[in-house]
């Protein structure tokens, strides 16, 4: 697995090595031992999501979930194409406001990982997108919150009229939220890599 290290400290991009033959390709999607073996400790994950989206343009987010249930997650593409995009929300932190997005795919096979106390959204640039992606931790209702998804200076990509849920259509702007996370200092691993 390739580790890359973003311009947001913290979110990192793991793209796993594909084994091709014949039939088509065997790859480790998510191995704890690969990542240890490279600095890389991520929270124990304990559910995964999959959703699919199936028009162009559909927009999930800007999503989290508060403390005690914040969620890591690390999302991956099992097909179709997506802007992925994390947004640092720990208050005190260098870079509080802050986005980065990447192009995740079934041909690129790039994952994203998003740490709690990051927002997190995406916006799918092929019809009948699915991704697939692990949380560190439970689905808490009432710790679900949400950050207007064009309240964060993101550029998603040129003239999009996106698809939202009414949750999403009726978020906060960045500037009127009042984030529940603080910044505790950088990560372990981002001094490691
Ligand atoms: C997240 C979640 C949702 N649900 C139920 C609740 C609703 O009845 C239905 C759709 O939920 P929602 O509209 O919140 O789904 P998304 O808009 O895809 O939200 C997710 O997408 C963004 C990008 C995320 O990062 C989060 O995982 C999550 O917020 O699934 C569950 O039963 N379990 C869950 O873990």
């Amino acid at each position: 697995m390739y580790i890359e290290k973003t311009p947001l400290p913290g979110v990192l991009v793991l793209v796993p090595k594909r084994i091709g033959d014949a039939r088509g390709f065997f790859s480790e999607s998510w191995n704890r031992k690969t990542l240890l073996a490279a600095g890389v400790e991520l929270p124990e994950f304990v559910q995964d999501n999959h959703s699919m989206s199936a028009a162009i343009g559909t927009l999930r987010g800007l999503h989290f979930q508060s403390p005690p249930h914040a969620q890591g997650k690390l999302v991956r593409c099992g097909r179709g194409r997506l802007f992925d995009v994390a947004v640092d929300i720990r208050k005190g932190s260098p870079t509080y406001g802050q986005w980065y997005g990447a192009e995740l795919s079934f041909e690129n096979a790039r994952q994203l990982w998003i740490p709690a106390g990051f927002l997190h959204g995406f916006v799918t640039r092929e019809a009948d997108t699915e991704i697939a992606y692990k949380c560190t931790d439970h689905y808490a209702p009432e710790c679900d919150g949400g950050v207007a998804w064009d309240s964060v200076g993101i550029d998603w990509g040129d003239g999009i009229k996106p698809l939202l849920s009414a949750k999403d259509a009726g978020a906060p702007a960045l500037a009127d939220f009042d984030s529940p996370f603080t910044y505790a200092g950088p990560f372990d691993y981002e001094a490691r890599l």
